[in-house]
């Protein structure tokens, strides 16, 4: 698996007037599992970790590489390697039909229209989308946008998936699709998620609490650190 590491990364925002408010404490980690997942409370600083993987979110001080490559001065490198999942696939399907999109993923990987349009469309098939290539991404039930949105990312075939929240807008049906999915995938996979049962089937589980790694370890001992955070 490729190691993904975090050296004293620490996220500041600015806080107009009054200074500066650091939303991830300096950070340390190595990443080397196939799946690590990211739990915590609402607002705790999961998203804005996983979004340094693939420099969506650049550190203020500290470095994050991925394979050695620096997310901020080799940020086309990285983003070759790591794809990025968001919670709302609304935030990624901007093109009239499925098709399209998934055209728009591969817009650099692959040339020429015509074959770019029998690649997305196999990408579809592979998924089971074939049907609704040609339909809007609105008219499809809200599983079905996170799978074409998915879809999107693994077409660029990346050594590493970054989900936010894949599931959380997801009915439970669609979550255990997308969960198995994601599951399946031979990709390094970093999930963030509120779904316990999820997390419990990765390798490592992370516990983010107010902006920092509060507890690093196995399904069983960071979920039971997390429900201890809760219930006290
Ligand atoms: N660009 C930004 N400017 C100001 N504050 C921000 C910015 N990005 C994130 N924050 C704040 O940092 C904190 C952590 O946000 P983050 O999205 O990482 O949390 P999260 O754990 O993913 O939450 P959720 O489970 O609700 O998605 C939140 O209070 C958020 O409002």
């Amino acid at each position: 698996m490729t190691s993904i590491q975090f050296a004293e990364a620490t996220v500041r925002v600015p806080l107009p007037g009054r200074g500066a408010r650091e939303i991830l404490a300096p950070t340390t980690l190595t990443l080397t599992e196939r799946r690590v997942a990211v739990i915590g409370a609402n607002g705790s600083g999961k998203s804005t970790l996983a979004r340094l993987v693939n420099g969506l979110v650049r550190p203020s001080s500290g470095r994050v590489t991925v394979d050695g490559h620096d997310v901020v001065r080799e940020g086309a490198a990285v983003r070759r390697m790591v794809g990025f999942c968001f919670t709302d696939p609304a935030a990624q399907l901007v093109m009239p039909t499925c098709v399209e999109d998934i055209e728009l993923s591969l817009r650099r990987t692959v040339k020429g229209a015509a074959a770019r349009r029998e690649r997305a469309l196999s990408v579809l098939a592979a998924h089971g989308l074939a049907d609704h290539a040609h339909d809007s991404v609105h008219s499809l039930s809200g599983g079905q946008r996170q799978l074409v949105a998915l879809a999107g990312v693994l077409a660029l075939e990346p050594t590493i998936v970054v989900a936010d929240e894949p599931t959380t807008l997801l009915d439970r049906a669609n979550t255990r699709r997308i969960g198995d999915l994601l599951f399946a995938l031979d990709q390094q996979l970093v999930l963030v998620t509120h779904d316990l049962d999820l997390a419990a089937r990765c390798d490592r589980v992370l516990v983010v609490d107010d902006a920092r790694v509060v507890a690093d370890g196995s399904p069983a001992e960071s979920i039971g650190h997390y429900t201890a955070l809760v219930d006290a």
